[in-house]
């Protein structure tokens, strides 16, 4: 039943800091131990990432194999999302946590092992993926003070590293003030002031904080955790409660549901952009549609979303 298998193999040069290619061999190994044979992609780019997963895809592949972190799976996820062909999560970036909403094993190994037997079994399980746009994502689509945090950390040349985010965060707070949204959720609209919107397909973002904690991948809808006006303080004393999903209890938490979800600045707003799996995705105005089962994907549901590897 395995034979003649094939997985294209992304693997994120910089990930985890340089963890993606360290792991890769043994990741390969597994697949070929499993009866799959990888066909390594050579890509250095984002895009070239992206384009030659899409020539796998229509190459006929088996499945597409992303070893790296979000950013990894948001490419492959561009070329397989509303196509049959699987989608495997190897976690070796900093930020994995769609392979936390997964339940992908934490080890590579074992999640390519994971990978090669779905694949051998002919076995898949199948998930919703947002739209923004052109562009699919798999977790969670940010606005507002993260999204600001990640811009303004990826336009910073220096400190290098995760030390770039503590810096970015810093200015951010020293500049926080809620900005005036019009949000439209499933066609109902209103205009409020926000700190941020977390726009949930699964419920973790920025590497293991559970920002839309109801957040299921198979219901069709999104989960959307929206940040009313907080002061610096609550924000910083808050932000620990994201870990655990606690924050939505905050009084100026809500947390609602929605298919389809706009998002757009009042006239005269600061240039806010949007953000998933820890990539930019697109300007405001922005329409998000959640596509259900948009997604199939291999390795998966080895362990509770969001245990601890098992
Ligand atoms: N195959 C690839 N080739 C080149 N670049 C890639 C590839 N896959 C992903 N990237 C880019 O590399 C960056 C980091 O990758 P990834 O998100 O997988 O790892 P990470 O360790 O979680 O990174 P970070 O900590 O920077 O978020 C992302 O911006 C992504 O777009």
């Amino acid at each position: 039943m395995g034979a003649g298998l094939r997985a294209a193999v992304l693997v994120s040069p910089a990930a985890g800091r340089g963890r993606a290619p360290a792991v890769a061999a043994a990741v390969l190994a597994e697949l070929r131990a499993g009866g799959v044979t990888p066909e390594l992609l050579p890509a250095t780019t984002r895009a070239d990432a992206e384009r030659q997963a899409a020539a796998a895809v229509s190459g006929g592949v088996d499945a597409v194999v992303a070893v790296g972190g979000d950013g990894a799976a948001h490419a492959g996820l561009q070329a397989v999302a509303g196509t049959p062909t699987p989608l495997a999560v190897v976690p070796a970036g900093t930020g994995n946590d769609l392979a936390l909403a997964l339940g992908v094993p934490g080890d590579p190994a074992a999640a390519a092992r994971a990978v090669a037997e779905d694949l051998a079994a002919g076995t898949a399980t199948t998930i919703d993926a947002g739209r923004t746009g052109e562009r699919w994502w798999a977790t969670v689509l940010c606005c507002g003070f993260d999204s600001a945090v990640t811009d303004r950390a990826n336009r910073l040349r220096w400190p290098r590293g995760p030390r770039r985010y503590d810096v970015a965060i810093l200015a951010e707070l020293a500049r926080l003030r809620p900005r005036e949204l019009t949000l439209v959720l499933d066609g109902e609209a209103t205009t409020l002031p926000v700190t941020l919107v977390a726009v949930g397909n699964t419920a973790w973002y920025g590497g293991g904080m559970r920002v839309c904690p109801g957040a299921d991948p198979t219901d069709g809808r999104f989960d959307v955790t929206v940040v009313g006006p907080v002061s610096r303080r609550e924000l910083v004393r808050t932000r620990p409660r994201l870990a655990a999903g606690t924050h939505v209890e905050h009084p100026a938490v809500t947390v609602h549901r929605a298919a389809r979800v706009e998002l757009a600045e009042v006239p005269g707003g600061s240039g806010l952009t949007t953000y998933a799996d820890g990539e930019r995705v697109a300007p405001l105005p922005a329409v998000t549609d959640c596509v259900p089962g948009a997604l199939r994907v291999v390795g998966a549901g080895r362990r509770p979303a969001g245990g601890a590897a098992a």
